[in-house]
């Protein structure tokens, strides 16, 4: 196919040529062929434009580089040159504000990347980054496009470093639609959020072949890279969806609680929820006793407006919740322990989850409000070999960078080394509150007692009952909030009924805070 069989006659004036742009637009617009559309859909996918319509408000995307075609050769490709070159660039609005994207058009060399295909990418994110608005890839491409070779590495490479220069400067919002393997799967991992669909979307280093040519073993590319293995297991996609359009809803939402970019503060929505709404449930929500579990996601939908948050990594490392809520019309992000999941204990993968987290809403202006209920680190061999020390410690570098408004409350149980990394004040909350249940400790109790009162226990005649003397003394001394309400530790012990309101005033006085970090090229994080 060459432009000139492409263009129907000689136009002799303006009309005429105007008849020519449209007929080259529609053909751009309509792709390779029906046949191709429909086995798009017999897959259970839409087609690229379809995607884009459903993400940006109706009517307002702006195509860029839609006549872009590649000026490879060999293999054939220099009688396939389709225009976009397979995948579709531009801008549009969402909820009126400007966001970017990028779809594959799978229709098209199966959407896998090419040279002019990656300096497409190229231009719309320079032109994202230069705009200072959001960036969604909608991806469905088979990696790099094997017939150009090592020009469609480089290309994958401009990806990488554009989406790691971006980072923290605009959100980047990867939404898996299809088969990505290899190169596709890396720029994923450098954004923001990656959202999946059940079925029809996975992502992998290699495929299920390679896999089981190296290492024998034999899985489905569901079973290695689908949506539930990633939102379940490996944690490399926060969103799980059974179908597209739900899936693309949803990215709607998540971009209404964002900022533009990291100039910006997120969207306010003001709420007809009452800022001194009373929380009574929270009294019988939250069993006194430190053993009894209870579901944090409860608490949480009590305390923000109108009950809604969004939860990020909902289904991996449930031991720990990080949400985005709002309280009274302002967005907050929500760290908080989850006594239901492993007791709520912090182990390797709530670590990362909550550092990640605590990280995005620091570069994106999103004041943290954190909720402590936590009785320690996850002891055992497998933990400390797996890394906990330095997992542990990314979560307490990304508090201890974040120069947000940081809000903490603990509910209950704060124990040890978790209660310092969850945002204690002594890592730079600006305020801190408990509740009367509170028992802020180096241990629990029990612990505690056979440590510090061994000698006397084991010399003891009834050494149970001297256990229990010295339990009861150790938690009467020290464990209710009033030894850190007396060493200024938490600035208020308050009622729970009350949580809301606290909270809300407590980020209206903080809503100018400003906070520099010293001068330096960048950390060095705990990886
Ligand atoms: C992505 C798929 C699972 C999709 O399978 P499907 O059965 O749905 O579709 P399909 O195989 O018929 O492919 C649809 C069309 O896309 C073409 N096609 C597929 N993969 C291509 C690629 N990488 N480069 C160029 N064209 C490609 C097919 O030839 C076909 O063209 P036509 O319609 O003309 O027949 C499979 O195509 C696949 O495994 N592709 C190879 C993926 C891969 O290895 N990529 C390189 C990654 S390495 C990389 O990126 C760098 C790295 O990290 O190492």
């Amino acid at each position: 196919m060459t432009v000139v069989d492409e263009i129907p006659g000689e136009p002799s004036d303006t009309r005429g040529r105007v008849a020519e742009l449209l007929a080259l637009r529609e053909q751009a617009r309509r792709g390779p062929s029906d046949r191709a559309t429909e086995a798009q859909h017999a897959k259970g996918k839409l087609t690229a434009r379809e995607r884009i319509e459903l993400l940006l408000d109706p009517g307002t995307f702006k195509e860029v580089e839609q006549l872009r075609r590649h000026r490879a050769t060999g293999f054939g490709l220099e009688t396939k040159k389709p225009y976009t070159d397979g995948v579709i660039t531009g801008w549009g609005t969402v909820e009126g504000r400007t966001v970017f994207v990028y779809a594959h058009d799978f229709r098209i060399f199966g959407g896998a990347l090419g040279e002019a295909h990656a300096t497409k990418i190229h231009k719309i994110m320079d032109m994202a980054i230069s705009a200072g608005a959001p960036l969604v890839s909608l991806n469905d491409g088979a990696g790099a496009r094997i017939q150009e070779g090592v020009s469609a590495l480089a290309g994958y490479g401009g990806i990488f470093q554009r989406n790691t220069r971006a980072s923290g400067v605009i959100p980047q919002i990867s939404v898996m639609l299809g088969p990505c393997a290899g190169g596709a799967a890396y720029s994923p991992a450098l954004t923001d959020f990656v959202f999946m669909v059940r079925e029809t979307s996975q992502m992998f280093i290699t495929g299920p072949d390679v896999v089981k040519a190296v290492t024998g073993e034999e899985i489905t590319q569901n079973g290695l890279g689908g949506a539930d293995v990633h939102a379940e297991t490996s944690g490399v996609a926060h969103f799980a969806y059974d179908d597209e359009e739900t899936c693309i809803a949803e990215v709607r939402y998540l971009i209404g609680m964002l900022p533009s970019n990291n100039r910006e503060n997120p969207p306010v929505v003001p709420s007809d929820d009452p800022a001194d709404r009373r929380g009574d449930v929270l009294l019988d929500l939250v069993p006194a006793d430190g053993n009894r579990p209870y579901d944090m996601h409860k608490v949480i939908e009590e305390l923000v407006d109108d009950g809604d948050f969004l939860e990020i990594h909902e289904r991996w490392a449930r031991n720990i919740i990080c949400a985005l809520a709002r309280l009274d019309g302002q967005v907050v992000g929500i760290v908080a322990n989850q006594p239901q999941a492993l007791a709520g204990v912090l182990d390797i993968e709530a670590s990362e989850k909550a550092a990640r987290f605590v990280q995005m809403c620091d570069a994106f202006n999103i004041p943290i409000v954190t909720l402590l209920d936590v009785p320690g680190f996850l002891p055992g061999v497998d933990q400390e070999h797996g890394g906990i020390i330095r997992h542990g410690a990314k979560l307490l570098y990304a508090y201890c960078n974040a120069t947000v408004p940081r809000i903490s409350l603990i509910l209950r149980k704060a124990y040890g080394g978790a209660y310092i990394v969850m945002d204690s004040q002594s890592i730079g909350a600006d305020l801190t509150y408990a509740w009367p249940t509170n028992e802020i400790a180096v241990m629990g109790a029990e612990g505690a007692a056979n440590v510090i009162f061994r000698r006397q226990i084991a010399d003891a005649e009834d050494p149970e009952a001297m256990r229990a003397r010295m339990v009861k003394e150790y938690k009467a001394e020290l464990m209710h909030p009033y030894c850190a309400a007396e060493r200024g530790l938490v600035d208020d012990v308050i009622d729970p009924a009350e949580t809301r309101e606290v909270l809300i005033a407590s980020l209206a006085m903080l809503r100018n805070k400003h906070a520099d970090l010293p001068s330096r090229k960048h950390g060095n994080p705990p990886q």
